[in-house]
C-alpha cells in the first residue's frame, strides 16, 4: 500500500520504486539489464563459480578491491534458476517461490508488510524469508541498488552494531535503503551478495527498508512477526469481501489486487506499479502508469463498493476533494498518488527498455488532455458511494454539482477521449456519452436524496445530451455508434452504451453496434482491439507508430455486453478465454498480443482487473436469474438468459 515489487521467476526482483511507487526505481533491470538494478535470491547451484570460495566468505568492506572486480565472471552475480514452483500464499500477497535442486528443495517467500503493521515507525519495506524444505541447499543473496532508475551506484557501507552484528546500509542523494539479514555480506563487482546454505526446518530472513537518508537509521524488523501480520491482514481484508459466486478466486485476486495498488497514505490508486511496458514489443507505446487516473481510479472504486469494500472508497472520495481543491474548471485526469499535478514526461534514454521497447517514459503527458469522459466516471462513482452506504459528504456533493456545470458548459467541446489519443481533438462518442452519465446520475441522486440542484434544467440537458448522440454519432446505414461524431471508425468503448444506461440492451442501435465491433474489432482469437490503429492506406491514426494488442478491458465489455443482450453462453466462454490469459499468480497486463500470445503493456493493470470483477458479477447475477429470477440484486442490468 505504499509501492509495489515485481519478482521473476528465478527469484529476482527487478522493479522497485522507493518509498513510494512514483519515486524513482531503485531496481530497474526490468527495463534494462542487471545493470539497472535488482535483487536476487535463489539457489546458487547454477552458477558457474563463486565469486570467492565455496565457504562463507569473511566480511570485508564492499566495492574495495578493483582486482575482485575482473575476476568475479559477471553470470556469477545472479544465477538466474527458474523457479520449479509459485504461488501467492492462500488470499494474499506474500508470493512463495520453490526450488528442487539435487541437494534438497528451498523455498523463497516474500513480501511487503501493510504499512500500518511495519512496526511503529511505519517505512517500507521488503521482507524475505528463505526456507529449508529438504536436504540442504546452497543459496545466494545477489543485490545491486541502482539509484534513480538504474542510473546512480550508491555508497554502500557496512554499520556495525552491538553483538557483533553489522548491517548494510546503501545512501544515495535522499534515499538510504537497509539491508538487514542473518548471512554474512561482502561486496564483489558494485554487488552485495550473501552465501548461505539453508537446511530443511531452517529460516533465514532477509530485509530491506527504505529511511530518508537525513533521518536515522530505521528499526531492524522482526521479519517473522511482520510475516504473521501480513498473512492476518490480508485474511481479515479478504474476509470482508460479499462476493460468493463461482469466479470467486479471480475476483478475490483481482481485488487484492487492486488493492496492492492503493497508496495507503493518501488513498490515491494508481494504473499499475510500472512504467512503459510496452504495448508493441519493441516499439514506442510505452507509458507511466504509476499515477492516480481519476477514470481508472473511479471505476475501481465502484467494484470494490459493490464487493463490499468501503474504506477504499471513503479514502479516494477525500483524496479526490483534495486533488480538485474545489475547481473543475482546472480539473486535471490524473494527478499522483499525493495529488499534484505535474507529472511532465520525460524519456530516461539511458534504460533500453523492456525488450529493446524505447522510450522508456516518466510522468505523463496525457495529464494536461480534456477527457469528458472522467466526469460521468468520476460522478458515477460519487453516486454509487452514496447509495451504497458511504456518509453524505457536503464538499462531494458540492463538487458533483459544480462538475455538472463545468459540463454544461463544455460538453459540446472535443476532447482527446478514453484512449488519450495523441492526434487531433475530436467529438469521441464515449466522452458524450459519460457526459450524459454525470448529468444523469447527478439527477438521479438529486431525486433520491435530499440534495438540491437545478433539476429541470438538468433534465433538459441530460435530454439534449442524448439527442445530439444519437444524431451525430450513430451511421444508421451501417447501424452502429460510431467513434467520433462524423467518422466512419468503430470504438470499443461505445461497448459500454448499454452497460451505463444510456440505451437498453435491446436496443437495435445497440445490438447492431455490438454486431459491428465483433465483427471488425475482434482479433482471429475473439478478443477485442480498442480501435483500429491504421485507416486503409496503413496511416496511423493516433499518433503513434506500431500497433497495439487486445485491450483486456474492451474485451470485458463485450463479455458484458453478450450477456446483457441474451447471449450468456458466449458471454462465459469469452469469459472463460479471458481468465485463462491471466499469469500463474491470477495477474492481468492491459493488453494480449495475439500474434505472440503474451501479455502486453503496463502489470498489473487495475484497468483490466476491475472489468474481470464487473464481468464476473454479472455473470453469476445471469445465473441466479436463471436458477432464481427473484432474488436479482436491484439496480444491475441484466440480461434474460436464452
Ligand atoms: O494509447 C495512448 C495512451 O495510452 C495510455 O493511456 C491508457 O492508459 C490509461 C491508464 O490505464 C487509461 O486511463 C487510458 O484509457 C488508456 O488509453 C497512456 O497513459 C497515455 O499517455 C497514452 O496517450
Amino acid at each position: 500500500m505504499q509501492t509495489a515489487a515485481l519478482v521473476s521467476r528465478d527469484g529476482a526482483v527487478d522493479w522497485l520504486c522507493l518509498p513510494r511507487f512514483d519515486s524513482p526505481a531503485v531496481f530497474a533491470g526490468l527495463l534494462g539489464t542487471d545493470e539497472h538494478g535488482f535483487w536476487r535470491i535463489g539457489p546458487a547451484e547454477a552458477a558457474p563459480a563463486a565469486p570467492v570460495t565455496n565457504s562463507a566468505p569473511a566480511p570485508r568492506a564492499p566495492f574495495t578491491d578493483s582486482s575482485e572486480l575482473r575476476t568475479v565472471p559477471s553470470s556469477a552475480a545472479a544465477p538466474a534458476v527458474p523457479a520449479d514452483r509459485r504461488r501467492y500464499r492462500g488470499d494474499s500477497l506474500i508470493l512463495e517461490q520453490e526450488w528442487d535442486t539435487p541437494k534438497g528443495s528451498v523455498r523463497v517467500i516474500d513480501f511487503m508488510p501493510p504499512r500500518h503493521l511495519a512496526d511503529q515507525k511505519p517505512v517500507p519495506q521488503m521482507i524475505r524469508v528463505v526456507e529449508g524444505l529438504s536436504g540442504t541447499v546452497r543459496m545466494r543473496s545477489a543485490l545491486r541498488m541502482r539509484f534513480s532508475y538504474g542510473k546512480v551506484v550508491p555508497w554502500v557501507h557496512r554499520v556495525e552494531q552491538p553483538g557483533g552484528a553489522h548491517r548494510t546500509v546503501a545512501v544515495a542523494g535522499p534515499d538510504s535503503v537497509w539491508l538487514d539479514g542473518a548471512s554474512e555480506t561482502y561486496g564483489r563487482n558494485l554487488t552485495t551478495y550473501a552465501d548461505f546454505t539453508v537446511t530443511a526446518g531452517e529460516r533465514i530472513t532477509f530485509a530491506l527498508t527504505w529511511q530518508a537518508s537525513h533521518l536515522p537509521p530505521p528499526e531492524v524488523p522482526d521479519a517473522e512477526a511482520s510475516l504473521a501480520l501480513t498473512e492476518e491482514f490480508w485474511s481479515d481484508w479478504v474476509s470482508q469481501c460479499t462476493y460468493q459466486g463461482p469466479y470467486r478466486d479471480a475476483v478475490v485476486r483481482s481485488l487484492i489486487t487492486l488493492k496492492g495498488l492503493t497508496y495507503g497514505p493518501t488513498g490515491g490508486i494508481v494504473a499499475a506499479p510500472t512504467t512503459s511496458l510496452p504495448e508493441d514489443i519493441g516499439g514506442e507505446r510505452n507509458w507511466d502508469y504509476r499515477y492516480t487516473w481519476l477514470r481508472d481510479a473511479a471505476i475501481t472504486l465502484s467494484s470494490l463498493l459493490r464487493t463490499g469494500y468501503r474504506d477504499e472508497a471513503r479514502a479516494w472520495r477525500e483524496w479526490l476533494l483534495r486533488a480538485v481543491a474545489g475547481d473543475p474548471e482546472n480539473l486535471q485526469i490524473m494527478y499522483s498518488i499525493t495529488g499534484e499535478r505535474e507529472l511532465t514526461e520525460t524519456h530516461l534514454d539511458w534504460l533500453p527498455g523492456y525488450e529493446n521497447s524505447a522510450p522508456v517514459r516518466v510522468g505523463n503527458g496525457a495529464a494536461g488532455q480534456l477527457q469528458l469522459d472522467v466526469y460521468g466516471e468520476v460522478v458515477e462513482a460519487l453516486y454509487l458511494g452514496q447509495m451504497i452506504g458511504l456518509s453524505r459528504s457536503d464538499h462531494a456533493h458540492l463538487l458533483q454539482l459544480r462538475l455538472i456545470s463545468y459540463l454544461e458548459e463544455h460538453w459540446k467541446a472535443p476532447d482527446e477521449g478514453i484512449w488519450e489519443v495523441r492526434g487531433p481533438r475530436r467529438h469521441f462518442v464515449h466522452s458524450k456519452v459519460m457526459a450524459w452519465v454525470a448529468v444523469d446520475r447527478t439527477i438521479k441522486l438529486i431525486e433520491q436524496s435530499e440534495a438540491d440542484g437545478p433539476l429541470e434544467r438538468w433534465r433538459a440537458l441530460r435530454d439534449e445530451i442524448h439527442a445530439d448522440v444519437c444524431e451525430k454519432g450513430y451511421d444508421p446505414e451501417r447501424n452502429t455508434f460510431t467513434q467520433y461524431y462524423g467518422g466512419t471508425e468503430l470504438d470499443a468503448s461505445l461497448l459500454l452504451i448499454p452497460q451505463v444506461g444510456f440505451l437498453p440492451p435491446d436496443d437495435k442501435r445497440v445490438i447492431g453496434t455490438i454486431e459491428a465491433i465483433q465483427r471488425e474489432l475482434s482479433t482471429p482469437d475473439g478478443f477485442v482491439l480498442r480501435y483500429p490503429t491504421h485507416d486503409e492506406t496503413g496511416a496511423n491514426v493516433d499518433g503513434l507508430s506500431g500497433h497495439e494488442g487486445a485491450f483486456l478491458a474492451c474485451s470485458f465489455w463485450l463479455a458484458d455486453d453478450l450477456a446483457m443482450i441474451g447471449r450468456v453462453g458466449e458471454a462465459r466462454e469469452l469469459f472463460d478465454k479471458l481468465l485463462a490469459l491471466r499469469n500463474d499468480l491470477g495477474l492481468l497486463a492491459e493488453e494480449w498480443d495475439p500474434v505472440s500470445k503474451r501479455q502486453v503493456g503496463n502489470f498489473p493493470q487495475a484497468f483490466s482487473h476491475v472489468p474481470l470483477i464487473d464481468t464476473a458479477l454479472r455473470l453469476t447475477a445471469c445465473g441466479a436469474a436463471y436458477l432464481a429470477p427473484q432474488t436479482q440484486p436491484a439496480g444491475r442490468p441484466v440480461s434474460q438468459p436464452v
